[in-house]
């Protein structure tokens, strides 16, 4: 028997037609999932050619990226404050009407950031390909999908046909040896291996994380460390599906029900790398000498382990000018350094675990004077969950602010925003110079990590609190 990875077996069961020298493979989509920034073009483009959405029981649309996270604001008791993402809204409504196609809209208490709710609801299983105009679509991997982040002409693409044009990448295996120390987290990992591989080290290829440590990761964790792939480069990031996934899915909303389960999860347990599969390129880590990483840059490589320094490059003009954005200075110690923002939210790490553990260092604590921390869950339906078991209490007591559901402070463009020449500890995936507000100064964490520094006010290596 021809030995097979993950990924070439999703890709072949969804070949409609294979690539050539001069032409990309057709895929079938299974799951496309609709967001209100990427989408406004592809609905116009089929208005204009008089088309319809192809499989509307394939498509389900969220509201996540403009959407304020002031519940006066999402619940129309005052209007939208940001005009585009007002407007965003509204066009996202008008073209799920006219086109068949179900929103999680404003008012849904399933709405939630896109990726997050995929899951949520069951909608993301193993074996299938899942693609959203969304480049941190690379979440659903975790499931054992093949999920990727398409353009807005591509939203339309697969609107339109369910399909889309795809080169075929390169496989590189992730494989995480051992287990992570207590008080290391699945974001730690994700970033200490981006430093390791750089953001642009799985460039062309999709990334299968393996071994012990990925195994020994909940859903959750699974999901923070592919959500990140885009951010190593890769198309896509994949874990192999196993009973922790299939325990998750067990009745959720799209999960199949009854027989339809038992045949599905037969077919699930098929999908893992065969044994002697070949992968273009492996990297391996060592999970156990992890420690809480931190970012100092302004890409998502540039991380050091807590309780190190800002490194230093002399003859380096790209991170000379990274550094001074950033206001710090080779050889500069990362603890200590005075913060003024703390967000807990995003793709990456507002699901109910992320929250437990803020939770856990903020409890019975207080923020620090002169630090907004801002907790944004996942989705409405973390929210819910969140509020059910005391976490919202434990954060509005300290001092810190909860609100809707949403992108939020990941990206500057719902009104959540970062003051110029701040410094926010946050659990999202980038730091791009102005990701967070113009002149915002972004060092990406883990939820343990952000919630620290909101007690202290200060980068605090989150072990002090967590043992
Ligand atoms: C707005 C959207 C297209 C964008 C993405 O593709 O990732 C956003 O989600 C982001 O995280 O930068
Ligand atoms: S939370 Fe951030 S990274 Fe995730 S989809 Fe929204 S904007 Fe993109």
């Amino acid at each position: 028997m021809n030995a097979k990875t993950l990924f070439e077996k999703v890709w072949e069961q969804h070949e409609v037609v294979p690539e050539t020298a001069d032409t990309p493979a057709v895929l079938y989509i299974d799951l496309h999932l609709v967001h209100e920034v990427t989408s406004p073009q592809a609905f116009s483009l089929l208005r204009e050619q008089g088309l319809k959405v192809r499989r509307t029981d394939r498509t389900l649309a969220t509201m996540d990226h403009s959407t304020p996270t002031d519940p006066d604001e999402i619940f129309g008791r005052v209007p939208i404050k940001v005009e585009s993402a007002a407007r965003q809204v509204k066009e996202l409504e008008k073209n799920c009407g006219e086109f068949g196609v179900e929103l999680l809209g404003l008012g849904s208490d399933q709405r939630g950031i896109v990726h997050v709710i995929g899951p949520e609801l069951g909608a993301t299983q193993p074996g299938k390909t899942i693609v959203c105009g969304d480049s941190h679509t690379a979440t659903h991997g975790a499931f054992g999908a093949l999920a990727f982040g398409i353009g807005t002409t591509e939203v339309g693409h697969v609107l339109a046909t369910q399909c889309l044009l795809q080169r075929r990448p390169k496989t590189l295996a992730i494989e995480v040896k051992g287990r992570l120390p207590e008080s290391v987290t699945a974001k730690d990992l994700i970033l200490a291996i981006i430093g390791k591989i750089g953001v642009s080290g799985g460039t062309g290829h999709v990334i299968e994380y393996r071994g012990s440590a990925i195994e020994a990761l909940s859903m959750d964790e699974r999901m923070t460390v592919c959500n990140m792939s885009i951010e190593a480069g890769a198309r896509a990031g994949m874990i192999a599906p196993d009973e922790t996934t299939f325990a998750y899915l067990k009745g959720r909303r799209f999960a199949p029900q009854g027989t339809a389960w038992d045949k599905a999860v037969a077919e699930w347990r098929k999908l893992p790398s065969d044994p002697g599969a070949r992968f273009d390129r492996v990297v391996e880590i060592d999970a156990t000498s992890l420690e809480p990483m931190i970012s100092y840059g302004t890409h998502p490589g540039m991380v050091v382990p807590i309780s190190g320094s800002v490194p230093e490059r002399a003859n380096d003009a790209v991170h000379a000018k990274s550094l001074a954005y950033m206001g710090l200075s080779g050889g500069e110690k990362l603890i200590g350094k005075p913060i003024q923002v703390v967000f807990v939210g995003s793709c990456t790490n507002a699901r109910l675990s992320d929250l437990e553990l803020a939770a856990k260092v903020m409890r019975g604590r207080r923020v620090a004077d002169g630090v907004r921390a801002l907790i944004v869950p996942g989705s409405q339906q973390i929210k819910r969950e969140a509020e059910a078991r005391g976490l919202a209490k434990i954060f509005t007591d300290a001092g810190a602010e909860w609100r809707e559901s949403g992108c939020s402070m990941c990206i500057g463009m719902n009104g959540d925003l970062v003051a110029k020449g701040q410094y926010a500890v946050s659990t999202s995936n980038r730091n791009f110079e102005g990701r967070q507000g113009t002149g915002a100064r972004t060092l990406l964490a883990s939820p343990a990590t952000a919630a620290a520094a909101a007690i202290t006010g200060r980068v605090t290596d989150p072990r002090d609190f967590l043992g």
